[in-house]
């Protein structure tokens, strides 16, 4: 069952939480989040899953910045939301899709518990331009039914800025680039250059 906007103001502040929130956002069944003035852009030739990859901040200007196809761009929501014993879905608003923008394709599923801003992955058919702010996507509520253990633990639990990939710890690698290591190979390049 899906949390109606009455439900969802009802609940405010007890199983849930949207941090800043605005009634005029709410729809029948969700609430509008909106993109934060930042993004994160890989520069890596190929992403490995078993590594952090390097990226670059880029500033969403007042005035609006140019996507283009071919570049997976992470941002954030600007909201932080909290859930206790309800499942937090997010969704792209068709809006974005109607200007070819794919925003978590498929919808992403949240874990009942989770706590801080969402990362949202981007990327466009064609070029678009986007401005900071804009509502780009929706926050539905599903009942949870039967206890769950806390997610606390979980990697990406508390977060407050765009989060790249965190899987490489899941394979067992720690934080450390190794795709500079084995790149550059800077000992190697030191040693021929003495
Ligand atoms: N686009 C998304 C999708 C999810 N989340 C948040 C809400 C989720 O509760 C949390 C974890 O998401 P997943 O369970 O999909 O993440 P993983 O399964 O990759 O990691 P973990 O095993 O740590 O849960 O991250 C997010 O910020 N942005």
């Amino acid at each position: 069952m899906i949390l109606s906007s009455q439900e969802i103001v009802a609940r405010m502040g007890k199983d849930l939480l949207i941090e800043p929130f605005d009634p005029e956002r709410l729809n029948a069944n969700s609430y509008n989040l909106s993109l934060y003035h930042e993004l994160l852009v890989y520069e890596e030739v190929v992403l490995d899953a078993a590594s952090p990859n390097r990226f670059r901040r880029i500033e969403i200007p007042p005035e609006g910045l140019n996507l283009h196809p071919g570049v997976l761009y992470l941002g954030r929501t600007v909201e932080q939301t909290q859930t206790h014993h309800v499942v937090p879905m997010l969704h792209a608003r068709s809006s974005l899709g109607r200007l070819g923008l794919i925003l978590n394709p498929g919808g992403s599923l949240g874990q009942a518990g989770y706590c801080g801003t969402w990362t949202l992955e981007m990327h466009c058919i064609q070029p678009v331009r986007i401005y900071p702010g804009m509502q780009v996507c929706q926050i539905s509520y599903h009942e949870l039914i039967g206890q769950c253990e806390p997610c606390s633990d979980q990697k990406y639990h508390n977060s407050t800025d765009i989060q790249p990939s965190l899987l490489h710890r899941e394979l067992g690698f720690d934080d450390r680039d190794t795709q500079l290591e084995l790149e550059l190979n800077f000992d190697e390049a030191i040693e021929a250059a003495r």
